[in-house]
């Protein structure tokens, strides 16, 4: 749904965006991530077809940013990392003057408007003034606009920053809920944790570069310079636990074990298939394990894992 190949930005003699290249699949939710000044907003803009590459070439839907940016924004919403309101308007107002910027006919106008208000969670508030909402309701206001000329992709720009924690997880359920409708959603973020369980992919830019890009599980493999996992053992029996540690300790590639209350901890440096190995040890030492539980990698391991810190 959105192709990007070589897409190049220079401002003077600053590379901002050097040969961007990734696709995006219809009806994902996709992270664009990288540290501050990392070009994720002169990427978007590019996209927004708000400002024009040097190079390369960006689609959406199958169009031209660049030659065909007004079927670019027909089927594209575009929601800024700053955005400005009309305060002395209502929130249906406000929606009522965008739809007929967008030509939206009188007879689904109000329709249409009142499911954009729905999807947001504003029709209860259509009469309150703009200057009288939150940060997080302007936000929502902000998202319905976007969405009035129902477009297949949304590309939102640090959609979730300045909010609080309640406005951020209502914030998530909506981007599910947009999913759900099979849009494609493009969102760009230096906050990991914002999007780590709801993204499908993710592109990871440092630099103007792109470091990785790829499904979560792909790129978690990819970037891996060591098998890693972090597991968690119980036994049953809290007088055999210390000769359990013992026997861990010896066991090839186990690192940092330790004793937390009825469990063993550890770092396992092997992939996940060699873990029996170590329970192995223990059963055979008749030791009484009753649960292992291991986790691996998540979108935050992977990026510090990949990008080196540098801002341009
Ligand atoms: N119009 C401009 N003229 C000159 N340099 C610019 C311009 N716009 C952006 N830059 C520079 O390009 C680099 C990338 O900026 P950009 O805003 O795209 O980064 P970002 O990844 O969105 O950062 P943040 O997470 O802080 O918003 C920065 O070093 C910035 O100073």
């Amino acid at each position: 749904m959105i192709l990007l190949k070589d897409l190049t930005k220079i401002f003077g003699s600053f590379l901002a965006v050097d040969h961007l290249s990734f696709e995006v699949p219809a009806g994902e939710i996709f992270g664009f991530i990288g540290p501050n000044g990392a070009g994720k907003t002169t990427t978007i803009k590019m996209l927004a077809t708000l400002l024009q590459p040097d190079s390369g070439v960006a689609r959406i839907d199958g169009h031209c940013v660049y030659t065909d940016p007004e079927k670019v924004r027909q089927v594209m919403g575009y929601m800024p990392d700053y955005f400005g309101t009309y305060d002395n308007v209502t929130i249906h107002e406000f929606l009522d003057f965008f739809a007929r910027a967008y030509r939206i006919p009188a007879k689904t106008r109000q329709s249409t408007i009142d499911g954009c208000m729905e999807l947001t969670d504003l029709k209860k508030l259509q009469t309150k003034l703009v200057s009288s909402l939150s940060k997080g309701m302007k936000q929502r206001l902000c998202l319905a606009k976007t969405l009035l000329h129902n477009p297949k992709v949304l590309i939102l720009d640090e959609p979730a920053a300045g909010l609080d924690p309640r406005a951020r997880i209502e914030f998530r359920s909506l981007l599910k809920e947009l999913r759900n409708m099979k849009k494609t959603v493009f969102i760009s973020s230096h906050i990991l944790t914002e999007l780590s369980d709801i993204v499908d992919s993710v592109a990871i830019v440092e630099k103007g570069r792109l470091v990785v890009s790829g499904d979560l599980q792909t790129i978690s493999r990819l970037s891996s310079t060591q098998n890693h996992i972090d597991l968690r053992i119980r036994i049953h029996d809290k007088e055999q636990i210390e000769s359990a540690l013992g026997i861990v300790q010896q066991t090839e590639n186990v690192v940092n074990a330790r004793v937390e209350n009825d469990s063993i901890l550890m770092e396992y440096n092997e992939e996940i298939d060699k873990m029996y190995l170590v329970l192995k040890q223990l059963v055979n030492a008749d030791i009484p394990v009753t649960e292992v539980t291991s986790s691996q990698s998540n979108l935050e391991d992977i990026f510090m894992r990949v990008t080196q810190g540098e801002v341009s």
